[in-house]
């Protein structure tokens, strides 16, 4: 998942030429039979008003008849061929469009986490649907227009020279010019009513995104008026935004229309001044009108170009984000007996230069055992579970295991070793057991079933109407939270990998839940190398040994009992959970006695 890495390189329309330099044939096809669409359509315009002034010159039916037949055959010939362009120019478009999404989710999938971190949900939205299909303009027609406008229009212009005469064809010319001056002239302004255009509607859907994911909160905390007030401002800005957009193409419109009446004018004084005859006037006033139609065509979809060069850049500056860890290892993964240990050795690392956040941490988890990490809020636990799971690299030292240094390993080879078991397991909107064969693909009856009765999934499971195939609701909203983690523990089950990392969900549990749920994470660790994000007394209690986390530096290891005994922050840190009282008193919880 982390590669098809894209062969674009450049913004705007370097990047987006380069895309199409892979798909020549479909490209030149559909430049072909857009010529041949405008080009039959102009001629039988202009043999049309050729017949009609013929007619009026007094000719006979056998005169007409061919004119008639052949203009109905042009007429034909520019429907197939409209048809057929259209065709194969919006499968070109899709397939393109196809291999940049592909490529947009290479790039999610290779900056993610640790790129995504920074970015706004509803901002890669935009980036993967609205930007990638505003490029479907550029590959379905305007790179068509374009090239078919440079092959029609100077046609036009030597076809109005053989029917009108010199005069005629120098008469057309300028306005042909004129029509694509103004669009040139308001390039600039496109281009950053584009970019506005763009950035508003990011803006609202990112507005909107959090609306639909806070109105939870929004609502219980009163917001509601707050929140409202900010759509308000985003609609306002984008209504603007489309304003100038709409004002600048409708003068661009305008532009062009100016531009052809001016032209048949110019062509019919010309003509009536060189004396032309009829049928040949006729002809020249409606090849003059004709000879727009590439240019209309492309002033159609360059009205759009600024949106569709912002789109553009938006979405190569995504392909071209550097991932959050270099990709270059290539060494094999370790030989495995066991379950391997893991070694923080020497780690230091920070979000940012200027605040480390892991000082030089050295730990060992040995092979086999789980380790709890305890420590304050904001003390490094998940970034250092982070570090195993390569969503960062450390600035200095080293993360390995089995002896082997992650960054030699090649990212996609990771998961073969490391599992882990976020705090909010992330639930598709789909069945349970589609839910848990995202761990196995194709997992047989027998393995879920195992996997769910170890992770204490089967008595909640009894208790849904469809059993594995209830459907459980967006990111799992039918469960409850115990729930929800449960099922993340089937999942490393069946998943079944020697080292796991385990981010303890923080919710405090009635006895019964924190009985089940204790028993759901003592299957999972065993027979595994576990580093364990540790919430809750129990876990520090059953852990093998416990690592003390103290401003981004290690302050102890060892067993729960020891760590009492001699760790000040340890001891602080099991005061302040809401049992350390009863804990440290030595009077029994409720549970105790079971886990002792
Ligand atoms: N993506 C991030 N970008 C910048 N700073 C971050 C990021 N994630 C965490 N931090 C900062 O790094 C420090 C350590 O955070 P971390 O999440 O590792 O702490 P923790 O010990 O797991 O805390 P908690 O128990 O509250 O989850 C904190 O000061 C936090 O604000």
């Amino acid at each position: 998942m982390t590669s098809a890495s894209p062969a674009v390189k450049g913004r705007g329309v370097a990047g987006l030429l380069r895309v199409l330099s892979g798909h020549l044939r479909p490209f030149g096809l559909s430049v072909l039979f857009a010529v041949v669409n405008q080009a039959a359509g102009m001629s039988a315009v202009v043999l049309a008003a050729a017949a009609a002034g013929r007619a009026l010159s007094g000719a006979g039916t056998a005169e007409l008849w061919p004119m008639f037949w052949w203009t109905l055959g042009l007429t034909a010939l520019r429907a197939a061929a409209n048809w057929v362009e259209s065709w194969i120019s919006h499968e070109l478009s899709f397939r393109v469009l196809a291999q940049i999404r592909q490529w947009l989710y290479g790039a999610f999938a290779r900056i993610a986490p640790g790129g995504l971190v920074r970015r706004r949900g509803g901002d890669l939205v935009v980036r993967a649907l609205r930007d990638s299909e505003s490029l479907e303009i550029f590959y379905a027609h305007t790179s068509i227009y374009i090239a078919a406008a440079l092959v029609v229009t100077p046609s036009a212009v030597v076809a109005m020279g053989s029917i009108g005469g010199l005069r005629a064809a120098v008469a057309l010319a300028p306005w042909l010019i004129a029509a694509l001056a103004l669009p040139l002239a308001l390039r600039r302004a496109g281009t950053r009513h584009g970019a506005d255009l763009n950035r508003a509607l990011t803006a609202m859907n990112v507005e909107v995104t959090d609306l639909v994911h806070g109105l939870r909160e929004t609502l219980s905390f009163g917001g509601g008026p707050d929140l409202l007030a900010r759509l308000r401002a985003a609609d306002r800005r984008l209504a603007s935004a489309e304003r100038r957009q709409s004002l600048r193409a409708g003068l661009e419109t305008v532009a062009g229309g100016i531009a052809i009446g001016g032209a048949s004018l110019s062509v019919l004084v010309t003509g009536l001044d060189g004396g032309l005859p009829a049928p040949a006037l006729l002809a020249s006033v409606a090849l003059a009108g004709a000879a727009f139609t590439p240019i209309t065509m492309l002033l159609n979809v360059t009205r759009v170009w600024g949106i569709t060069s912002d789109s553009a850049d938006r979405v190569f500056d995504l392909l071209e984000e550097p991932a959050a860890v270099a990709d270059t290892g290539a060494a094999a993964l370790p030989v495995l007996t066991g379950p391997p240990a893991v070694e923080f050795d020497q780690v230091v690392f920070g979000y940012d230069e200027t605040r480390p956040v892991l000082r030089g941490v050295s730990l060992t988890v040995p092979a086999g055992t789980t380790l709890a990490l305890a420590g304050a809020t904001g003390a490094g636990k998940s970034t250092l579970a982070h570090l195993l799971l390569r969503h960062f690299d450390p600035a200095a030292g080293a993360v390995r295991v089995g002896g082997v240094d992650l960054r030699d390993l090649p990212l996609d080879d990771l998961p073969e070793l490391v599992c882990h078991v976020p705090q909010e397991a992330f639930l598709f909107h789909d069945t349970l057991r589609a839910n848990l064969e995202l761990a196995r693909p194709g997992a047989s009856a027998d393995d879920l079933a195992h996997a769910c009765a170890d992770a204490r999934v089967t008595p909640f499971l009894e208790r849904l109407s469809d059993g594995l195939d209830t459907v459980v609701g967006e990111r799992g909203a039918a469960l409850s939270g115990g729930e929800r983690q449960r099922v993340a523990i089937a999942r490393a089950l069946l998943r079944d990998r020697p080292v796991l990392v385990l981010d303890e969900s923080s919710s405090q549990l009635d006895a019964l839940s924190e009985r089940e749920l204790q028993a759901a994470l003592d299957r999972v660790g065993n027979g595994r190398t576990t580093l364990v994000i540790a919430h809750r007394l129990t876990t520090l209690r059953h852990a093998d040994l416990v690592a003390v986390l103290d401003h981004g530096r290690i302050a102890d290891v060892g067993g729960h009992a020891e760590l009492l005994a001699r760790c000040e922050p340890y001891r602080r840190l099991v005061q302040a959970q809401a049992d350390a009282a009863a804990l440290l008193d030595g009077r029994p919880r409720p549970d105790d006695d079971a886990r002792r």
